[in-house]
């Protein structure tokens, strides 16, 4: 569906698609051990979390240069704007390429040759949020965060992600802390297969304006309450929830229920080459599949830009959410 959005949850890794894995893996010769595509996508069959971060930190081996991120994320960019997203905050994971080699300077230049382009060249604005592997130590967060501080003035915000439960955002204060002293924003990945207690966390300790997935925030209605008392952005994933089986099917989702709530969601597609579809995608699927009005849709659509990391071109929120009131569902 192309009704215009803010994508707010969205992995660049996490846009690899198998033809450009094998492309990067013949102009890097990187060997993969996979014979093909098709053999590749056959493994895109996940338990968890980790079954598929297992499989998403594997293929990222192919991305070795500045030009392959370039790839990438022109790559997400143009299907993303194909989609109707008109503004992308894109998370990356600088330790998953730092831990094989790579400078963090040729991750970020790499992106932002694309990213720095992207108004132009896609009709996309785009903010860089760097996210800390919650399963690595926070002494290696706080050492990734001194080494972004050449490049801050591409990066809007910090995130938290990878492995969930046993890593609760605790472990991260003081890095979260050493974010806010720097200006950024920040966000966390929490309630996807963790407990609502660590969205409460996330608030409370890391201070995170905006809380990835909080899927399991519906299990403690206090939570709930809070959550619409304060107007928290959930950046809900509804086809990554399918994928990675923390709803059964997605008739059963509970998006219907969160909006009825009160909550302020939003639709994204967290890392859409692996799980099956793009923002526009999603907004199909729960359209389809949960009966979602019109009007909620849309109430979907605005929630994104004012929950996006706007505030400094307020002019373009405005141009954005115009544009999600005129929209004409078909
Ligand atoms: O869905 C996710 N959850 C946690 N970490 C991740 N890293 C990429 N995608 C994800
Ligand atoms: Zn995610």
């Amino acid at each position: 569906m192309s009704v215009p959005k803010a994508e707010l949850h969205l992995h660049i890794e996490g846009t690899l698609e198998p033809e450009l894995a094998f492309e990067l893996a013949d102009r890097n010769r990187v060997e993969l051990p996979y014979a093909d595509t098709e053999e590749l996508r056959k493994a895109y069959q996940f338990e968890d979390l980790q079954s598929f971060l297992n499989l998403y930190y594997e293929l990222m081996a192919v991305l070795r240069t500045e030009r392959d991120f370039e790839d990438l994320a022109n790559a997400y960019l143009a299907r993303a704007a194909a989609q109707g997203v008109r503004h992308a905050e894109i998370f990356f994971d600088p330790q998953a390429h730092t831990k094989r080699g790579l400078e963090l300077g040729t991750v970020v230049e790499g992106l932002w040759r694309a990213l720095g382009s992207s108004e132009a060249n896609h009709g996309v604005s785009t903010r860089l949020i760097m996210c800390f592997l919650r399963d690595d130590s926070a002494e290696s967060a706080m050492e990734t965060l001194r080494a972004a501080e050449p490049y801050l003035d591409r990066i809007t915000g910090v995130g938290l992600d990878s492995a969930e439960v046993g890593h609760p955002p605790v472990k991260f204060r003081e890095v979260y802390e050493a974010a806010a002293a720097l200006g950024l924003r920040r966000v966390a990945h929490a309630g996807e297969e963790g407990p609502p207690a660590y969205i409460t966390e996330a608030l409370d300790v890391l201070g995170v304006e905006r809380v990835d997935h909080g899927l399991r925030c519906m299990e403690d209605p206090a939570l709930v309450e809070r959550l619409v008392r304060e107007r928290v952005p959930l950046t809900l994933c509804p086809l990554s929830n399918v994928r990675l089986r923390t709803v059964d099917v997605l008739a059963e989702h509970p998006l219907p229920a969160m909006l009825d709530a009160g909550l302020m969601c939003t639709v994204n597609s967290d890392d859409p080459a692996y799980f099956g579809g793009y923002a526009g995608d999603n907004f199909d699927a729960v359209r389809q599949t949960l009966g979602l009005t019109d009007e909620r849709l849309r109430e979907l659509a605005r929630n994104s830009f004012l929950a996006s990391f706007l505030e400094d071109d307020e002019e373009l929120r405005g141009q954005y959410l115009a544009e999600v009131e005129a929209y004409e569902f078909g």
